[in-house]
């Protein structure tokens, strides 16, 4: 069965294997006690699509689990260890630079404090997300909160 690949930019290219990413979505009460915030990260300098919007996570290593990768990300770039991870959303989008197959998790515990150990930003968003600019590949993650939250309007400024 084929899968729904996402176009970054609009372009469709030939079909290249997929990179597996691990994604973060960590989520947190807001005033009402629901679970409405998010933490967005910026991309750090010098990789592609540097200062873009994101979700916290990297590329599965060899013999990883989607959440061993996890963890070992948000440990990595955020000094945080996480408890549970549970698995969300699922989603090919393909880059210019990469076709990567980005594997969502909700993650509502952890331990640590929050430190941005790789130069990036982070801030804590809910619908519409008001840091600019936001990654192709973030935009289908709001469009599902505002699908599960019943927002209706824009999920992003810009
Ligand atoms: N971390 C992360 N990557 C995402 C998201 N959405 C999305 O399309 N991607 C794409 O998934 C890939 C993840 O690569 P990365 O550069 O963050 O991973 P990494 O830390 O393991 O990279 P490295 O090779 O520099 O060590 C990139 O092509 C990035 O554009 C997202 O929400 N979070």
């Amino acid at each position: 069965m084929s899968e729904a690949v996402h176009s970054a930019d609009g372009v469709v290219r030939a079909p290249r294997a997929a990179v597996e990413v691990a994604v973060g979505v960590l989520v947190r009460p807001d005033a009402s006690g629901r679970e409405r915030q998010f933490l967005l990260t910026s991309r750090p300098p010098g990789k592609v699509y540097a200062g873009y919007w994101e979700f916290p996570g990297g590329k599965l290593e060899a013999g990883e689990s989607v959440h061993q990768a996890l963890a070992r990300e948000l440990h990595e770039e955020l000094g945080i260890t996480i408890g549970a991870s549970r698995r969300w959303h699922e989603l090919v989008m393909d880059y210019e630079h990469a076709r990567v197959r980005l594997h969502f998790r909700l993650v509502s515990s952890w331990s640590g404090a929050l430190q941005m150990r790789e130069g990036q930003a982070m801030a804590w968003e809910t619908l519409p997300v008001a840091s600019v600019p936001v990654l192709p590949g973030t935009i289908p993650v709001l469009r599902w909160f505002a699908q599960e939250w019943g927002h209706a309007g824009p999920t992003h400024a810009g």
